[in-house]
C-alpha cells in the first residue's frame, strides 16, 4: 500500500489565502486493478485560477485543485509504460492512481536537456493560453502593437515573446524593477513597473503614442479601465484574467468601458484556454519548437518540497515569481 500526502483546503479563503487555510493529510492508496497506474508527482503547479476556482468549485476539506508532471511508478495498463512522464490534473498530491484516461503523455522526443516542469508552464497550460489568446483571440498581425500586463509571469512572458516572433512591437508591465529588467532581457520593446510609475495613462501613451492594436489583459480592474482608452480603432482585447480582483473581499467597482468600446468599435473577448484544448497538440508542438530553437526563453520560480505548496501558492499571488511558479516535490 502506498501512502500519499495531500493538501486540503481546510477553510475557504478570505482575501489573500493564509497557510492556516490549508491542512496536509495522508491518503492510503489501494492496490492497482487491471488497467490502472500508480503515479508519483514530480513537479506541481501553482496557478492564479486556483484562487477564484476554489470558491466556485471546491468545498472545505477538498484536496486543492491543480496539475502536475508525474512519473508512472507501476503500470497495469498496456497503453502506458512504467517510467514514462505525464501531465495530470489530480490536485495537490504526492501520489495517485489513474485509469489512464485523464493523463497526457509528455510529447515524444522531449529533449533530455529540457526540464519536464516546462509541461506545466511555457510548454503547458500557461503557454497555450498565450498561444491561443494571442493568435486566435487577439488575432495579432505583423507590425501591430501589443500590450500585456503581468508580463513577467507564466502567461505574460510567453505573450510578449510570441508577439516578437509574430513581428509586433510589445509593451509589458510588471510589479518590480527586476521583473522589468527580465522583460527587456527577453525582448520586450518597452517595459515598466506599474507600482512605481506616477501615471499609467502617461506611461501607456509614452510607450506607444499611436496606441495599441492588441491588449492581452491578465489583470483587469483599474489597469484595464485605463488601458482601454489607449486602444487603436478596431483594437482587440483578450480578457485572459483579472488577478487584481481574485483576493478582493469586496468586489471592485467595474471599469467604465462603454465609451471607448463604442467609439473605437473595439472587440473584447474573454476566453478559457481549455476551450482550445482540441488543438492542444498543435500548440504544445509549436511552443516546444520555439523553446528548442531558443526563440522562446523561459524562467521558473521553483519552490522545493511538497510541504511548501501553500507558501508557493501565496507567494505567486503576491507577485514573488518571475515566470512559472512550480513546486519540486
Ligand atoms: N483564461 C485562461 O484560460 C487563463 C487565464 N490565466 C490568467 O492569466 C493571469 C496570469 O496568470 P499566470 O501567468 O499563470 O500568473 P503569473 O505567473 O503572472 O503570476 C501572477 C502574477 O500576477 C501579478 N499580480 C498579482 N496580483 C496583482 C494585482 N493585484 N495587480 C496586478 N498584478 C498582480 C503578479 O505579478 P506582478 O509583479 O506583475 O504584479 C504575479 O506574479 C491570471 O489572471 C490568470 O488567472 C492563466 C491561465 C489560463
Ligand atoms: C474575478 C473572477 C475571475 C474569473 C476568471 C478566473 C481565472 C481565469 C483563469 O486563470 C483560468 C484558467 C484556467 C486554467 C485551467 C486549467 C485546468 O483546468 C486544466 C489544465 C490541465 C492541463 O494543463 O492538462
Amino acid at each position: 500500500m502506498v501512502t500519499a500526502k495531500v493538501w486540503v483546503m481546510k477553510k475557504h479563503f478570505e482575501g489573500f489565502p493564509q497557510t492556516s487555510d490549508f491542512e496536509m493529510k495522508q491518503e492510503e492508496l489501494a492496490n492497482l486493478k487491471d488497467g490502472e497506474l500508480l503515479l508519483e508527482s514530480v513537479f506541481l503547479s501553482v496557478d492564479p485560477y486556483m484562487r477564484p476556482y476554489s470558491k466556485r468549485d471546491m468545498k472545505e476539506g477538498d484536496v486543492m485543485i491543480g496539475t502536475q508532471v508525474a512519473r508512472i511508478v507501476e503500470s497495469k495498463n498496456p497503453a502506458f509504460a512504467a517510467g514514462a512522464f505525464v501531465v495530470a490534473n489530480k490536485g495537490w498530491r504526492t501520489h495517485f492512481i489513474s485509469d489512464g484516461t485523464d493523463l497526457n503523455l509528455l510529447p515524444a522526443g522531449w529533449p533530455e536537456s529540457l526540464p519536464r516542469s516546462l509541461a506545466l508552464g511555457t510548454v503547458g497550460m500557461p503557454g497555450l493560453t498565450a498561444y491561443f489568446g494571442l493568435f486566435e483571440v487577439c488575432k495579432m498581425k505583423p507590425g501591430e502593437t501589443v500590450l500585456v500586463n503581468a508580463a513577467a509571469g507564466a502567461v505574460g512572458s510567453v505573450v510578449g515573446q510570441l508577439a516578437k516572433i509574430g513581428g509586433c512591437k510589445v509593451v509589458g508591465c510588471a510589479g518590480s524593477d527586476s521583473k522589468v529588467a527580465y522583460l527587456k532581457k527577453i525582448g520586450f520593446d518597452e517595459a515598466f513597473n506599474y507600482k512605481t510609475i506616477t501615471s499609467l495613462d502617461e506611461t501607456l501613451r509614452k510607450a506607444s503614442p499611436d496606441g495599441y492594436d492588441c491588449f492581452f489583459d491578465n489583470v483587469g480592474g483599474e489597469f484595464a479601465a485605463i488601458a482601454i482608452n489607449h486602444m487603436k480603432k478596431y483594437g482587440r482585447i483578450a480578457v485572459c484574467g483579472a488577478i487584481s480582483q481574485y483576493n478582493d473581499t469586496v468586489p471592485q467597482k467595474g471599469p467604465y468601458i462603454q465609451f471607448p468600446m463604442i467609439f473605437n468599435e473595439l472587440s473584447m473577448k474573454g476566453f478559457i484556454v481549455t476551450s482550445w484544448y482540441n488543438r492542444r497538440e498543435e500548440g504544445v508542438k509549436a511552443l516546444l519548437k520555439w523553446v528548442v530553437e531558443g526563440k522562446l526563453k523561459y524562467h521558473e520560480q521553483v519552490t522545493e518540497r511538497f510541504e511548501n505548496m501553500p507558501a508557493a501558492f501565496i507567494g505567486m499571488l503576491k507577485g514573488e515569481n518571475i515566470g512559472k511558479a512550480i513546486v519540486k516535490v
